[in-house]
C-alpha cells in the first residue's frame, strides 16, 4: 500500500524583509501564493527509510537524511513513537534551490504522506508544528492557497483571493543558497536602519479583489537587490519577460528563479514564448495560482 501526496509550489507577491534576528533569521511579512508547479511524493512501507527522486533536477537533491522529506518522516515518526520505515519517491518538477520552495514542498508532502499511511490520526496543529521545525516555508507548502507570513514565515493567517493569477516561471541555469541570499541582504543592509516588515495593504486588497493590475503595482521583494548582486544575468531575465507584457516581474523569493504576472492565459503564453526566445534562462514554464496546499492523491 502506498500514498501520494501532491505539493505545489510558491511565489512570494510580497516578501518584506527585517532586521537579522539574534538566532540569524529575519522576521518576515512574506504573502505567498501557492502555484499550479507540483511535486509529487509517494511513501511505501520499507524495510527503512529510503529516498528516491526522479525529474530534471534530480541529481541536485540528497538522497540521504537530510533531504526535507525524510527528516519530515523522521519527526513525526518520533513523536508518534513509529519507525520511520518508508521508501520516499519524490517526482520532482519544482526547481531545486530555485526560491519555490521545492525541498520545503517535499517535506509537507511526505509529512501527510506518512500520516495518512501511518494512520497516525495527529491533529492538523501538530502536523503545523512539525512543519515549522523543518522549515519557514514548510507550513506554508502544507496550507497553500494564499497567505500571510510572520516571524521567520511559519506563522500563517489564510487569505482570500478574488480569483485566479496567470504566471510565468523562469528557470535559471544555476540555483542560489537561501542563506547566501539571507547574508547578502545583511551586506547590503549594513549601516542602514531596516524597517518593520509589514504587509502592503495595496497588496492585500489586490488579492482579494483578484486585480492582476493592481497586484502587479504592488508586488515587492526586499531579497531581490540581494539575489541580483549575487546573479547579476537575472536583470536580462526580469527585461526579457517586461518586453513580452508582463504586468511586473520580480524574482521569486530568494530566487534565482523569475516571476512574471500576465494579463490572462493567451498574454502568459506570449511572455513565456518571448522568453524562451531570449536565451537568458533555462525553462520556461507557466501556472495559475492560488492553488490548494499538499493533498493526498485518491
Ligand atoms: C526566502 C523564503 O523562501 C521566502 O518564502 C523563505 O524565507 C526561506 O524559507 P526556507 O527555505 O524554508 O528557510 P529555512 O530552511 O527556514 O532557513 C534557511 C536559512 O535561511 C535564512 N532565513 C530563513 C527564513 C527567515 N525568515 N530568515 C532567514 O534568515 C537563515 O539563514 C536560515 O538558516
Ligand atoms: N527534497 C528536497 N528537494 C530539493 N532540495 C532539497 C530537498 N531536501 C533537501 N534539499 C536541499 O535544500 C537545498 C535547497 O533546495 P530547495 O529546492 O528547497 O530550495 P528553494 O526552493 O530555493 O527553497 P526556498 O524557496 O524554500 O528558500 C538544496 O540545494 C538541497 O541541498
Amino acid at each position: 500500500m502506498s500514498v501520494t501526496v501532491r505539493v505545489p509550489a510558491k511565489v512570494n507577491v510580497q516578501l518584506a524583509v527585517g532586521a537579522a534576528r539574534p538566532d540569524g533569521f529575519h522576521d518576515l511579512a512574506n504573502v505567498f501564493l501557492a502555484v499550479g508547479l507540483y511535486d509529487e511524493v509517494t511513501v511505501t512501507p520499507a524495510e527503512e527509510l529510503r529516498v528516491t527522486c526522479e525529474g530534471p533536477d534530480a541529481g541536485q537533491v540528497p538522497l540521504d537524511h537530510t533531504n526535507l522529506a525524510a527528516r519530515a518522516a523522521v519527526a513525526l515518526a518520533r513523536r508518534r513513537g513509529i519507525e520511520p520505515a518508508v521508501h520516499i519517491h519524490i517526482a520532482k518538477d519544482i526547481p531545486v534551490a530555485g526560491g519555490m520552495a521545492g525541498g520545503s514542498a517535499d517535506g509537507a508532502g511526505a509529512l501527510l504522506a506518512c500520516d495518512a499511511l501511518w494512520a497516525t490520526g495527529a491533529p492538523r496543529a501538530e502536523l503545523l508544528a512539525v512543519c515549522a521545525e523543518l522549515g519557514s516555508d514548510v507550513p506554508f507548502s502544507l496550507v497553500g492557497g494564499a497567505a500571510l507570513g510572520v516571524g521567520r514565515g511559519e506563522r500563517l493567517t489564510a487569505l482570500e483571493t478574488g480569483g485566479g493569477f496567470h504566471w510565468v516561471f523562469a528557470m535559471a541555469e544555476r540555483g542560489l543558497s537561501t542563506p547566501a541570499v539571507f547574508r547578502e541582504f545583511d551586506r547590503l543592509a549594513e549601516g542602514r536602519r531596516i524597517p518593520e516588515p509589514v504587509a502592503s495593504r495595496e497588496l492585500l486588497q489586490a488579492l482579494a479583489a483578484g486585480d492582476a493590475e493592481a497586484l502587479a503595482a504592488a508586488v515587492s521583494n526586499d531579497l531581490q537587490p540581494a539575489a541580483l548582486s549575487l546573479f547579476p544575468e537575472l536583470a536580462d531575465t526580469l527585461e526579457a519577460g517586461r518586453a513580452g507584457g508582463a504586468l511586473t516581474a520580480l524574482v521569486s523569493g530568494s530566487g534565482p528563479t523569475t516571476a512574471f504576472l500576465a494579463r490572462d492565459a493567451e498574454s502568459a503564453e506570449k511572455v513565456a514564448q518571448t522568453l524562451r526566445a531570449s536565451g537568458t534562462c533555462r525553462t520556461v514554464r507557466t501556472a495559475t495560482g492560488p492553488v490548494p496546499g499538499a493533498t493526498v492523491l485518491p
